[in-house]
């Protein structure tokens, strides 16, 4: 069902605690699951009580906006949990590019939520009669390439270091992707399943096709506070604990990776700094360890100064230049030129909002999109002038191994 803003009748939504599910996502019914989940905690949605899709263009974070005002803002609610994600809740997906179409934002028909020791759920119109099947695998998994072969996605890296040397920018993330065909159509909650069960320490996530798990918070909004995880600068895991300590010491030594982090953090610095009346910005970054890769990463928090919804602060965000360069319009131009693919939703903000304006959003890493028996998988790499191709490739196909893992098990 899709709401036209201003003419339709109001959600009307309720809350109310429900014992602890414990897992999240074995309460999924099949048909298109919505989730954001670390560590076992966070919601997990299904149904439409209403759709946007929202244009494209350099105001679609104000249309949006508009939407959730009108959406959320105008529900009939008895909540009676009262804390961020309770109440009517929209998950939503933005594509990389302004331009590109693709962007959507769903209120689910019901979310089931635990975190802190609470669990809680939510319904617009109405009590769930859904029947949850058994998920099913989806059998043997052939892989492809996507836009680019490796050795053309080798060479547009070249491209990038040769216009970095050149001097038109500093850096540029550049992405790749590869097609999956499984036997069968593709159940998410598997996928789900085994994400959140792997990378616990990332978001697994998953709205309109989109499923991943990303280690990459954009944006977290708690009231006044906003909590943002920079990451930039990676390395994979070693053979053994003494070649990954090595591996670990040698990025945190790294100028090259170093520098691409503080591009990332400054990136970040510049969009919050105007929205906060604090922020506190680490001046080393730490190491953060995941089961396929290493990462040079800075947790970010700050005050808002004024009601900027979650929302709002994504907007001013993206992006990043984790997943876009320095300077961002050079690099976008250079993305543009080089990577021969439209990113889709990857590497776009994907996440959840509440109609307090609190929510959490990540930077969809790590991900793809599944469409029937079909997924299209993708990774990328920060590039610098010192950037070797084969070095960027290897670390793509690490982080392919995410997405690999989760369809194959
Ligand atoms: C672009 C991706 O990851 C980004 C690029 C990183 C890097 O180049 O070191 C690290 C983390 C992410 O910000 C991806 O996973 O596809």
């Amino acid at each position: 069902m899709s709401v036209a803003l201003g003419l339709t009748r109001p959600l009307v939504v309720r809350t109310t605690p429900v014992d602890d599910p414990v897992d999240l996502i074995s309460r999924l019914p099949e048909a298109a699951p919505y989730a954001w989940i670390r560590r076992g905690e966070g919601l997990v949605a299904w149904g439409e009580a209403a759709r946007a899709v929202v244009p494209p263009g350099p105001g679609r974070f104000g249309w949006a906006r508009d939407w959730l005002a009108a959406t959320l803002g105008a529900a009939h609610v008895d909540d009676g949990v009262g804390v961020p994600g309770s109440g009517p809740v929209a998950f939503g997906s933005f594509t990389f590019d302004e331009n590109s179409p693709g962007s959507v934002l769903v209120v689910p028909r019901i979310v089931l939520a635990r975190r802190d020791g609470r669990a809680w759920l939510t319904t617009v119109g109405g009590e769930p009669l859904d029947l949850v099947t058994a998920p099913r695998e989806p059998g043997r998994i052939r892989y492809g390439d996507g836009s680019l072969s490796a050795p053309e996605w080798e060479h547009a890296v070249a491209g990038a270091v040769e216009r970095i040397r050149a001097g038109r920018l500093e850096k540029a993330v550049l992405a790749r992707d590869l097609t999956a065909t499984a036997d069968q159509a593709i159940d998410v909650r598997v996928l789900l399943a085994r994400l959140s069960g792997r990378y616990p320490d990332c978001y697994t996530f998953s709205c309109d096709g989109l499923v991943g798990a990303t280690p990459e918070l954009l944006v977290r909004r708690t009231g006044e506070t906003v909590e943002s995880l920079v990451l930039a600068g990676t390395t994979p895991r070693g053979a053994d604990e003494a070649d990954d300590r090595r591996r670990g010491a040698a990025l945190r030594a790294s100028g090259k990776d170093r520098h691409e982090h503080t591009c990332a953090v400054e990136s970040v610095r510049t969009a919050l700094a105007p929205l906060c009346s604090e922020l506190e910005v680490p001046g080393e970054p730490e190491l953060l360890v995941l089961p396929n890769v290493q990462h040079l990463a800075s947790p970010v928090t700050g005050r808002l100064a004024a009601g900027a919804s979650v929302l709002d602060v994504v907007a001013a965000m993206h992006p990043t230049a984790a997943v876009g360069g320095t300077p961002t319009p050079v690099a976008l131009d250079v993305i543009r030129e080089l990577e021969g693919m439209d990113r889709g939703g990857y590497a776009g903000p994907v996440g959840w909002i509440d109609a307090r304006g609190d929510g959490e959003w990540g930077i969809a890493l790590r991900c793809a999109r599944i469409d029937g028996s079909r997924a299209r998988l993708f990774a990328g790499c920060g590039i610098m002038g010192d950037s070797v191709p084969a070095a960027e490739l290897a670390e793509a196909q690490a982080k392919f191994r995410v997405m690999q893992y989760a369809l194959e098990g």
